[in-house]
């Protein structure tokens, strides 16, 4: 167990901000239980148990009512342990699957069943080994009826993922904005960038989320409060407020160096959707409509 990996807060605050009725964490994870949800032998990390019994709880200290479980890539491309999660929800959570693009129709059509709304793809070298394109793509023209693709990526390699991007036929959810380095600010180059991006289609959705990594001290940034993520990410929320969602990112993969506490992720909701109808619409009518609508 000691080499086991803890990266979130053993006793997160309660948020000073109450999220409305209905509040969805639209982007949380579960790792295992290992036994018998065993991790990936791919991995590039294993993390000490974060199970569904922690996470609601967790959604239930913070003030929310749902989750959006995203397969971390831990577990690689078996599903199993989030499917448990969406499964002992009773109905409060749905999901977003890593599979292998040779994927059958009939174990789509399961993942269906079992909650999953999307498929993920991850571009992080020190996340993933390989990414390919070509079969991304062919697997993106195959998906249930309703889903989505959401991608990872680093503000460094947008452009090079343009092409790809662009010739997915379902609407795209960009993980933590891609990663752009929000000390340059509002308008700096990577949020200029970014916006092109979204500019390109009206499908493209984002999660304004983890101002602990793209603010962090170890990035160069001042940590929490982070007050370079709220100041470069509240115009960008404003601009394309029905197309975004939000979550906590727990359990944090990655950040036991610098754990955040959950109370005051959820305190920059309010620093990015500073009046009740945004906040309306990043945590409970865009991902209801993406996640919940049949
Ligand atoms: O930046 C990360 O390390 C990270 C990792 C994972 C994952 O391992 O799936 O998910 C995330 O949303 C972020």
């Amino acid at each position: 167990m000691s080499d086991r990996i803890v990266s979130w807060h053993p006793n997160p605050s309660k948020p000073s901000f109450t999220p409305p009725p209905g509040a969805v964490d639209a982007h949380c994870h579960v790792f295992g239980p290992m036994d018998p949800f065993g991790f990936s032998p791919k991995a590039k990390y294993l993390p000490a148990d974060a199970g569904p019994d922690m996470l609601f709880a967790l959604r239930d200290h913070l003030g929310f009512e749902k989750n959006v479980i995203v397969q971390a890539s831990c577990h690689g491309t078996d599903n199993a342990a989030t499917l448990d999660a969406i499964a002992k929800s009773g109905g409060k959570a749905r999901g977003v699957a890593v599979v292998d693009p040779d994927i059958s129709e009939e174990e789509l059509q399961a993942l269906h069943h079992g909650g999953m709304r999307g498929i993920r793809f991850n571009f992080l070298k020190r996340l993933v080994d390989n990414a390919p394109k070509d079969k991304f793509l062919e697997v993106s023209k195959r998906l249930p009826a309703g889903w989505h693709v959401v991608i990872y990526f680093e503000a460094d390699i947008l452009e090079e993922l343009r092409p790809f991007m662009d010739a997915i036929p379902v609407p795209l959810v960009i993980d933590h904005m891609g990663r752009p380095d929000v000390r340059q600010g509002p308008d700096g180059a990577d949020m200029k960038a970014f916006r092109r991006f979204l500019e390109s289609r009206d499908d493209i959705w984002f999660k304004p989320t983890c101002p602990d990594r793209l603010d962090a001290i170890k990035e160069g940034g001042q940590g929490d409060p982070w007050d370079a993520f709220a100041e470069a990410v509240a115009p960008l929320v404003e601009d394309y407020q029905d197309r975004v969602i939000w979550g906590t990112d727990w359990p944090h993969p990655n950040m036991q160096d610098e754990v955040p506490d959950d109370g005051h992720i959820v305190d920059m909701i309010p620093r990015i959707a500073p009046t009740e109808e945004l906040q309306q619409k990043l945590l409970v009518t865009n991902p209801n409509r993406l996640y919940w609508s049949d």
